[in-house]
């Protein structure tokens, strides 16, 4: 046993403890090599990991960090510890030595060697004591704490020499502590009991008393306790650099056994008692180890124990929080299924309700259809009803009408027959009108001679004849229809007192023919001028701005009379011009004279009796309606002074205007044959035109006010002009001078009892007859022969005299 014991000790490897420095550790090994070459080598570490990650926590870690992080660490510690390892083995192997190593990851270095120790039984440790260890003679005295803490702490069973800077220090012997005091001192010379010289250890194997010969004899090993922990521990490391792990066993330490064969030991230890005691010892402490060991593996299981609640904790607490969740999820189900349950409910009531709502009218639907058709019937019964009234009211409207317009007429008439009653009450109003016998009408026509026929009206013919020598417009007005002979002389009365320049002169009237006899006027109509038909050519601008300024004068007058006098038909073929191209309107008031039947109201019934061209020039209200209004007037003289501006047909003249001023080219539609038109005035005239040619009634301006305000500033740029062709106007507001026709031309004086003669020419009474009398037989004013010596009284220049007189 002895020789086994002494072949498994020399076998047991040498530990040797190597730090971080390198250069420390080559000096322990080299010193080992020196002094106990043969012997296997197994390198002792304690690695101490960083703060961050530890190798032997990871597992602890890995609840922290992320488990690729740590695992990463992990290996660079690993890494390390090899990298440092391999510095050493390279070394040994230099010198031709292989090495295991054995590791410990411990932040307390004296610590993990201990442990280390305990783990692997380790028998022979080499490790540094410290630099100035070696002048010191005692161990306590180093500075290498480490050195002490396993010196003091390491177990028993573990030679440990401790070396600094390549020489011995201190050797610690087996079974060190046991009966030796704790301060260790290192003599070369001085041996005292328990105190154990290390100067080599060669030399302590011949010195020693326990284990001199150890390193001498290396086949003569004690029997350990050899206790190698498995490979697999998670707390230590192992390495192989050229053998396996031992396997596990546990024995009884053969230093301990007493031995006869070591006669060293038997004269040392050969009490028993000591023996048994240093084999209870033994047992204690292999216990002790087991125990150590055990606890170790408790706590590592208690650690893994721990680590699996903690991580056990956290499922629950994650499958708490999920839970709670899914609870939340499930009652916000519930709550939403609830809702949807109760909406439903609802639904299937509001369901059965409007079924039961349905049903109610389709067992309704027949009666409702029969009360429809029965309404349909009502109702076409009422519209047809509605259509009868409409017809009833249409025909009441007619009806209404025209009893408005008679008794309209009825009381125009009534007003005309009182205004002469005041101005004539003695009733001598039959003297103021020239009563003509149908006998001289005839005579005057040549029996209504063709060739005395000077134009065709609506209203009849127009003859030209002499009457008392005077030259006459005879207009031979239709049948009389409803008028009577005396309403008939009332009108003819009522128009020979009308007495206006720019009015043509009734001389008289045969109410048997019911003809109105007019002075004749020389120079023809507006129309023949603008028409072209005219001998002595066109008129200038300055003449036709004139001429609208007598007519809007004579139409003024007229609507402003006592009673007023509707024109009514106003075109260019009414406007005749004198010898001295004075304005002298004709046709004013025959409305009156006529039958209703015949009336503008009648217009459109005529249909084609009528000239479109003449219809230009009706007021459109007027030709609807059948009344004439004084903006009837001024529609027409819108048209008229459309017409003498452009002298374009009147029934597209207002177009052609319109078009033209919205394209601002007026200048395109202007009248050239009038000369050059003032443009300013042109544009005046003829947006005043236009104004008074607007449908509706209310939009056309006001004669005097509007129209009469831009045309009387009109009147001096007339005669500044070169018109003086034209014979001066005279209004009824230029009064204040003597018209010059109100004068005799052979008294000079203004005519008390007027008389035409022969040569058409009116002079005082007594002038001409004087005159005569003197045996003249010739006109005093062109001194041509007159044909007889007969004078006809001038009532209707009478009047006018007499008339102006009193407003003078
Ligand atoms: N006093 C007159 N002196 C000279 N010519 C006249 C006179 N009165 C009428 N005439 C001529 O007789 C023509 C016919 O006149 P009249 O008033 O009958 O018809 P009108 O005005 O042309 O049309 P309507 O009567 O249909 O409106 C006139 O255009 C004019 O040439």
């Amino acid at each position: 046993m002895g020789s086994e014991g002494e072949s498994s000790d020399f076998n047991s490897p040498l530990y040797v403890a190597v730090g971080r420095n390198v250069k420390e550790g080559k000096s322990l090994l080299t010193w080992a090599l020196e002094n106990f070459d043969g012997r296997n080598i197994c390198l002792v570490h304690v690695h101490q990991p960083t703060n961050l990650v530890s190798l032997l926590n990871g597992k602890l870690s890995t609840s922290k960090l992320k488990n690729h992080v740590v695992k990463a660490c992990q290996e660079f510690e690993r890494l390390k510890i090899q990298k440092l390892m391999n510095q050493y083995l390279l070394f040994l192997s230099q010198t031709g030595k292989q090495a295991d190593t054995v590791w410990i990851e411990m932040r307390n270095i004296e610590k993990g060697i201990l442990q280390l120790i305990t783990q692997h039984s380790i028998r022979r440790l080499i490790m540094g004591a410290g630099a100035e260890t070696f002048k010191s003679k005692i161990l306590s005295e180093t500075n290498s704490t480490k050195a002490m803490v396993v010196c003091q702490q390491a177990p028993i069973s573990c030679h440990i020499w401790f070396v600094s800077q390549g020489r011995p220090v201190y050797a610690r012997p087996v079974g060190f502590g046991s009966h030796l005091t704790t301060t260790v001192t290192l003599s070369p010379s001085t041996s005292s009991s328990g105190t154990i010289l290390a100067r080599d250890p060669k030399e302590n194997m011949d010195v020693g008393a326990e284990n001199v010969q150890y390193f001498e004899r290396p086949n003569r090993s004690i029997d350990d306790v050899v206790s190698t922990m498995s490979p697999s521990a998670p707390t230590v490391g192992q390495t192989s650099g050229g053998g396996s792990p031992s396997p596990l066993k546990v024995e009884r330490p053969a230093y301990l056994t007493c031995s006869s064969s070591n006669t060293s030991l038997d004269s040392e230890f050969q009490d028993e008692e000591i023996c048994d005691l240093r084999n209870k010892l033994e047992h204690t402490m292999i216990d002790a180890e087991n125990s150590k060991h055990r606890t170790f593996e408790e706590s590592l299981r208690w650690w893994r124990a721990e680590e699996d609640a903690l991580e056990a904790m956290h499922k629950a607490e994650a499958a708490e929080s999920l839970c709670k969740e899914e609870t939340n999820r499930c009652k916000e189900m519930e709550e939403l299924l609830h809702r949807q349950k109760q909406e439903m409910e609802t639904m299937n009531s509001q369901h059965d309700q409007v079924s039961k709502e349905l049903q109610l009218i389709q067992d309704q639907k027949p009666a409702l259809e029969s009360q429809l058709r029965q309404a349909y019937d009502s109702e076409k019964e009422l519209e047809d009803k509605i259509i009868q009234a409409v017809n009833l009211l249409i025909t009441f409207k007619g009806t209404r009408d025209r009893l408005q317009i008679e008794y309209d007429s009825a009381i125009r008439k009534v007003n005309k027959y009182r205004a002469l009653q005041k101005e004539d009450p003695l009733g001598i109003s039959s003297a103021h009108f020239f009563g003509i016998s149908f006998s001289d009408i005839i005579e005057a026509t040549q029996n209504f001679k063709p060739s005395q026929k000077i134009g065709e009206g609506r209203y009849g013919s127009v003859f030209k004849g002499v009457l008392c020598h005077v030259k006459v417009a005879i207009k031979m007005l239709p049948s009389m229809g409803s008028q009577s002979d005396s309403e008939f002389k009332n009108e003819v009365e009522f128009l020979s007192r009308v007495r206006h320049p720019n009015l043509v002169t009734l001389i008289g009237a045969c109410p048997e023919s019911r003809s109105l006899v007019y002075e004749y006027i020389e120079n023809g109509s507006l129309e023949d001028y603008l028409s072209g038909r005219a001998k002595s050519g066109s008129l200038s601008w300055q003449s036709r701005i004139k001429i609208a300024i007598d007519i809007c004068s004579a139409i003024l007058f007229l609507h402003a009379n006592n009673i007023c006098c509707v024109h009514g038909n106003l075109k260019p073929s009414d406007i005749l011009l004198d010898a001295n191209f004075v304005t002298k309107i004709s046709d004013y008031g025959i409305n009156n004279l006529i039958s209703e039947n015949e009336t503008p109201s009648s217009f459109h019934t005529l249909g084609s009796k009528n000239d479109p061209e003449k219809l230009a020039y009706m007021d459109p209200e007027s030709f609807e309606n059948g009344k004439l209004t004084t903006e009837s007037d001024v529609y027409s003289f819108g048209v008229i002074l459309l017409r003498l501006l452009t002298a374009r047909p009147a029934m597209s003249v207002i177009r052609d205007v319109k078009c033209a001023m919205e394209r601002g080219n007026l200048d395109a539609v202007l009248d050239t044959s009038a000369g050059e038109w003032p443009l300013k005035q042109a544009k005046q005239l003829a947006n005043l035109a236009l104004r008074c040619c607007e449908e509706d009634p209310m939009d056309r301006p006001d004669l005097a006010s509007e129209i009469w305000a831009v045309l009387e500033p009109m009147r001096e740029l007339c005669n500044s002009s070169q018109i003086t062709s034209i014979a001066s106007c005279m209004d009824s507001r230029n009064q204040h001078k003597i018209p010059s026709h109100f004068v005799c031309p052979i008294y000079q004086e203004v005519m008390k009892d007027p008389h035409i003669a022969g040569d058409g020419f009116t002079y005082e009474a007594e002038a001409i007859r004087g005159w005569f009398n003197s045996g003249h037989k010739t006109s005093p004013m062109t001194n041509l022969k007159l044909d007889n010596c007969d004078l006809l009284p001038n009532y209707a220049l009478y009047y006018a005299i007499q008339e102006w007189q009193q407003n003078t």
